[in-house]
């Protein structure tokens, strides 16, 4: 399997990708890295010993996200990446 992850660097995604490289899947992780660092994905590479692509994007630049799709033509999509929630706020 092939999988189109975004938001691979982050906590959760960084999870599910060492999940995935362990099952032997193929992972292209499409991260801008604005709330994670490239050295997690060094890291998952050393701990599962896969390689894996990597390509810093914004998820909001269309053409980016066709062009990488296009190059990887994934079997499937992960989406994780995304803001972080809205604070919350006590009502006045
Ligand atoms: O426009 C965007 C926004 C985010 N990202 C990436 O998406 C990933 C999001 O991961 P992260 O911020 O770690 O979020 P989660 O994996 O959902 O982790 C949430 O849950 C964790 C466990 O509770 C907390 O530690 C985190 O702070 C909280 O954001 C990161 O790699 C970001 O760089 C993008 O690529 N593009």
């Amino acid at each position: 399997m092939k999988i189109f992850h975004t938001g691979g660097a982050g906590y959760i995604g960084s999870h599910i990708l060492t999940e995935l490289l362990s099952r032997g899947w193929d992972a292209c992780v499409f991260d801008n890295f604005s709330s994670s660092s490239p050295k997690a994905l060094d890291r998952v590479a050393t701990l599962t010993n896969r390689q894996f692509q990597r390509v810093e994007g914004d998820i909001r630049d269309k053409d980016a996200v066709k062009a990488a799709l296009r190059e990887f033509q994934p079997d499937a999509v992960i989406h994780l990446a995304g803001r972080k929630p809205a604070r919350w706020f006590e009502p006045a």
